[in-house]
């Protein structure tokens, strides 16, 4: 099973290499302004799983969350430790 970690890896080599088709380079490219809405988007799907839908959908949800606010990270070039140092 994929852990937070295991993501982030994974994403920042995409970053690096950009293979084709990849999700995350389209991302990147579209920019910060973009992926922040994406957070945003996101952030209210969990909000309206955690009220309206089941554990799998809101799992789902906050799974995606999390891979968009990765993906923020990799697009001003912070990594989980500038995150960690504040949890
Ligand atoms: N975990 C994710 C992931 N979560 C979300 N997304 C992207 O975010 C989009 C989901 O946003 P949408 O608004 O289209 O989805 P939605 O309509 O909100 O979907 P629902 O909430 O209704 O289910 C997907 O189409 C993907 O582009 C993800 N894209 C990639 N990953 C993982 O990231 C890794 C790298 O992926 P690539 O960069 O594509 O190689 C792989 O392990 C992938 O599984």
């Amino acid at each position: 099973m994929k852990t937070f970690d295991d993501l982030f890896a994974e994403l920042a080599s995409k970053a690096e290499t950009r293979p084709e088709g990849s999700a995350t380079v389209a991302e990147l490219d579209a920019g910060v302004h973009a992926i922040g809405k994406k957070i945003v988007e996101e952030a209210a799907e969990v909000w309206m799983a955690a009220e309206y839908e089941s554990d799998e959908r809101l799992a789902e949800e906050v799974s995606q969350l999390i891979y968009h606010l990765q993906v923020v990270l990799l697009a001003r070039g912070l990594s989980t430790e500038d995150v960690y140092r504040h949890l």
